[in-house]
C-alpha cells in the first residue's frame, strides 16, 4: 500500500475506567498491531489521545478537569507520560516514535499547513519511524483547539492523503440508537442516513463522543477517504480492517468527481 493509513486511539482505549491511569496491557496491544499492520500494508500515522486522561492523577483528580489552566497543565503531565509508553512499547518492535503537536493553525495558515505536510512525508519515508499525532493541549483553547481528536484525524488524513483512517474506540462499532450493545451496523453506504444515530453517552475522560465521530467520519468519506470505526481494546482486528474485511463499522468513501 503506497498511500498510509491514518489509525485514530480514544482515551478510553487508553486508559483504565477506574482511575484514567494509562493501561500498559491496552497500549501493548495496540502498539503490537500497528507494528504488525506497518510490517504488511507500509505507512501509519497514528493520531493519540489520552494525554489528558494520563495526567490526571499527578494532580489528585479522577475526573476530566473543569477549568482551563488546570486541563492545559494536566495535559502538560499526561503528554509525556503517553510519549514514554508509547517510546518504549513500539522500542520492542525496533520503531522509533515521532512526537507531532499541533493547533488549528497549523491546518489553517497555507504555509503552516505546507511544513506539516512536509514534516510527516519525511517521517513516512522513514521505514521504522511512527508519527504520532495529538493536538498541543497545552496551548489550544478557544479558536486554537482543532476540535475533538476525530477531527484532527481527519485533518491529517487529508493532508496526508490517506487512504484509510480507523477510529479505534471503546465499542465495536456503530450501533442503531437505543440498540447499543446489541449488533453493529457493518456498512454504512450513506453517511447522512445515520447522523442521528450517535447517542449523548461518552466516556468518562473522553471529549468527542459519537456524535463528534459521526461529523468527523462525513467530512472524510465525503473527502474520499474510507473510515472504519472500530473497538480499540481488540486491537488485533486492525491487519483484516485495513486489509478490507474485520469486525468493524465500515463507511464508504463518496466517489470523487474525475
Ligand atoms: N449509536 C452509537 N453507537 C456506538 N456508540 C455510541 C452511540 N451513541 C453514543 N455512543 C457512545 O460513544 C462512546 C464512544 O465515544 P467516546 O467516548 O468519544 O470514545 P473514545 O474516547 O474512545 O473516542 C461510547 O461510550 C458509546 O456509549
Ligand atoms: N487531545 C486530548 C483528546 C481530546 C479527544 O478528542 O479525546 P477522545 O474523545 O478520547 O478522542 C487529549 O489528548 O487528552
Amino acid at each position: 500500500m503506497d498511500q498510509p493509513i491514518v489509525v485514530k486511539v480514544g482515551t478510553g482505549v487508553l486508559t483504565r475506567a477506574q482511575d484514567a491511569t494509562l493501561d500498559g496491557a491496552a497500549l501493548l496491544r495496540l502498539v503490537n498491531a500497528i507494528a504488525q499492520t506497518v510490517g504488511d500494508f507500509g505507512k501509519c500515522v497514528l493520531v493519540s489521545s489520552g494525554a489528558v486522561g494520563a495526567g490526571v492523577t499527578a494532580f489528585g483528580l479522577n475526573e476530566y478537569p473543569k477549568d482551563l489552566a488546570t486541563k492545559q497543565a494536566v495535559s502538560a503531565v499526561g503528554q509525556t507520560r503517553l510519549m514514554h509508553a508509547y517510546e518504549n512499547l513500539f522500542g520492542h518492535f525496533r520503531m522509533n516514535v515521532a512526537q507531532l503537536l499541533r493547533t488549528a493553525d497549523d491546518f489553517r495558515d497555507p504555509e503552516r499547513r505546507d511544513n506539516t505536510k512536509a514534516t510527516l512525508s519525511r517521517l513516512l519515508n522513514e521505514p521504522a519511524v511512527v508519527p504520532i499525532v495529538n493536538q498541543n493541549d497545552t496551548v489550544a483553547f478557544r479558536d486554537y483547539c482543532v476540535g475533538d481528536n476525530d477531527m484532527l484525524a481527519v485533518r491529517v488524513a487529508e493532508l496526508i492523503g490517506a487512504k484509510m483512517l480507523v477510529i479505534f474506540s471503546s465499542i465495536d462499532g456503530l450501533y442503531a440508537p437505543g440498540d447499543i450493545g446489541g449488533e453493529i451496523i457493518r456498512e454504512v453506504d450513506d453517511i447522512d442516513e445515520v447522523m442521528n444515530f450517535a447517542e449523548k453517552k461518552t466516556g468518562k475522560m473522553s471529549q468527542g463522543g459519537m456524535q463528534a465521530k459521526l461529523k468527523a467520519v462525513r467530512r472524510a468519506v465525503n473527502g474520499g477517504i474510507e473510515t472504519c470505526i472500530a473497538n480499540g481494546r481488540e486491537p488485533e482486528r486492525l491487519q483484516d480492517i485495513v486489509a478490507g474485511d474485520g469486525y468493524c463499522t465500515r463507511f464508504r468513501a463518496q466517489k470523487q468527481p474525475a
